[in-house]
């Protein structure tokens, strides 16, 4: 059965973490599940940008313990993303869905540099846009390029993956373990909770270029077409 999708352009933000498996940072089965879900989004006619984190490699917050300063501990992290986005293009490619990557900072060298306009003329032309290296510069994580890219690419849409929860909580719900589910709340009133569940700039990004935000469950992998089919999943983030 043919179903109208809610969303006609989307950028899907994959959570690195979800990416890893137990004996591997990097899960071929989750990977695999992922590239379906992509595909199952296109075969719907859903114009279709990915960003991939790399949480599941190596994060600028383990500076610290790695003795690295901010710099190449971001600069790690930024490369770890291009390693997810030539396994997950790998596999959507062995599906026959066909991709362009474009990248950014360390990741430069990984298909072809970000350009916004050769984005647009990728996804005209039916490829699925995967973006590598976040925005390629130290202090962001890749929340922050994925609004951008929904705001390159006219997508109405973040739909944001996530690894470890459902959607967005009043409180962090790993940490408060009697925290309330929100199904809906708007971007500002996130902020001024200073809920956690994304970056801060993301969504004041987001906020004031009109872009909704989509929060699902990585632990579903159906959970990114329902969202698209406008099934009840996840929690929605409005602009305002
Ligand atoms: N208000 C909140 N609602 C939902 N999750 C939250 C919230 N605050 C913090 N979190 C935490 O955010 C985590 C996901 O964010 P993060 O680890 O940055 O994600 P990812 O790697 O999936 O992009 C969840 O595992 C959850 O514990
Ligand atoms: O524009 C960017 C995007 C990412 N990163 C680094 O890359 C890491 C991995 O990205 P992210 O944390 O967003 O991945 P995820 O949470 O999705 O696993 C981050 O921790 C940062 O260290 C960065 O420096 N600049």
């Amino acid at each position: 059965m043919f179903v109208e999708p809610r969303y006609r352009r989307i950028v899907l933000k994959v959570s690195g973490e979800s990416l890893g498996g137990s004996h591997s940072p990097v899960d071929i089965d989750r990977m695999t599940e992922v590239a379906q879900s992509i595909r199952t989004v296109c075969k719907m006619g859903v114009t279709t940008t990915v960003i991939v984190g790399g949480g599941n490699i190596f994060r600028g917050g383990s500076a610290k313990a790695w003795e690295l300063d901010r710099l190449q501990a971001d600069e790690a992290g930024m490369a770890a993303t291009g390693v997810n986005a030539i396994l997950l293009q790998g596999i959507l490619e062995s599906m026959a869905v066909r991709t362009e990557i474009f990248s950014r900072g360390p990741c430069n060298g990984i298909g072809i540099p970000y350009s916004g306009e050769e984005l647009r003329a990728a996804l005209s032309d039916g490829q699925v846009g995967i973006l590598a290296g976040g925005m390629g510069i130290s202090g962001f994580s890749t929340d922050v390029p994925a609004v951008h890219a929904a705001i390159d690419t006219m997508a109405e849409v973040v739909i944001m993956s996530k690894h470890g929860t459902d959607g967005v909580y009043n409180d962090d719900p790993r940490v408060v373990k009697n925290a309330r589910f929100l199904p809906s709340l708007s971007a500002s009133q996130a902020l001024a909770r200073k809920l956690r569940v994304m970056d801060s700039t993301a969504l004041s990004l987001a906020r004031d270029h009109s872009k909704y935000i989509h929060v699902v469950p990585a632990a579903d992998p159906n959970s990114v077409q329902y969202a698209v089919e406008g099934k009840e999943v996840g929690s929605v983030i409005t602009p305002q």
